[in-house]
């Protein structure tokens, strides 16, 4: 991994950065060096964005942690470079964060994030959320540009517990999103979805998150759902 050069350097961070990021400030810094060098160069983020490093992506997904309980347990579904998981987790060391992705590159690079950072509360699993089921169960499942509402509820509320919540970071058109997706969300498991701005006065424009909080224990569906055959004689 090599350190950040004068071409790829994000822009300093803002003062609304160092509001929200305080004392994790320095590793906020550290890892939008890291995008901006080795995450461009790998192709994990567009060379366009690093100009717009703090204010789009690390504050976008900061302020999210103002949903975020301390002590919760956090699936982020679809980390590709870790947004908005890694930088959760390394704002937040109470949490306990999973940065879950198929992508094998996307991986290595995330895991070479969290040991730099040096994060003990953040860890990487390769694998695709619908996989998952039955093993991870979690407080809150976080989603940024994964895919549409009902595909990722689909694959979200499995993971969650009675009471968890999908924060899914969506655009300014979320509450059309959740209007038209939100019989057949509630068809998956009951719950009730809102739509919330987190970050007021300290990113502009606020983040959207699309929230979905299931109200029953869930659990996985049963596996395979074939009958039970008699063994063969
Ligand atoms: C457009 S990228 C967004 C990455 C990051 N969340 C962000 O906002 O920059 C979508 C990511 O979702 C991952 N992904 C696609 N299908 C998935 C699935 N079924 N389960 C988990 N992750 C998935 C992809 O590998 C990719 O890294």
């Amino acid at each position: 991994m090599s350190s950040g050069s004068e071409e790829t350097a994000p822009t300093a961070p803002t003062d609304q950065a160092e509001t929200v990021f305080g004392d994790s400030l320095p590793k906020a810094r550290r890892f939008a060096e890291l995008l901006a060098d080795d995450g461009v160069r790998r192709g994990l983020i567009g060379p366009r964005e690093v100009p717009r490093l703090w204010e789009r992506h690390l504050i976008n997904c900061a302020v999210v942690e103002e949903l975020i309980p301390e002590g919760a347990h956090v699936v982020d579904v679809g980390s590709g470079a870790g947004l908005p998981g890694l930088v959760l987790g390394l704002l937040r060391p109470d949490i306990r964060m999973v940065l879950l992705e198929p992508l094998l590159r996307r991986t290595v690079f995330l895991n070479e994030a969290v040991e730099l950072l040096e994060l003990p509360n953040v860890e990487v699993r390769r694998g695709r959320a619908e996989e998952v089921r039955g093993d991870l169960l979690a407080d809150f499942v976080t989603a940024r540009a994964v895919a549409p509402l009902p595909r990722l509820a689909g694959w979200a509320l499995p993971l969650l517990r009675k009471g968890g919540s999908l924060l899914a970071l969506k655009g300014e058109q979320a509450e059309a999103e959740l209007a038209a997706a939100e019989k057949d969300v509630s068809k998956l498991r009951p719950c009730v979805c809102d739509v919330i701005r987190v970050g007021h006065g300290r990113v502009e424009p606020a983040t959207t998150v699309v929230r979905v909080t299931v109200t029953s224990e869930g659990g996985p569906p049963p596996r395979g759902g074939k009958k039970k055959r008699g063994r063969k004689r």
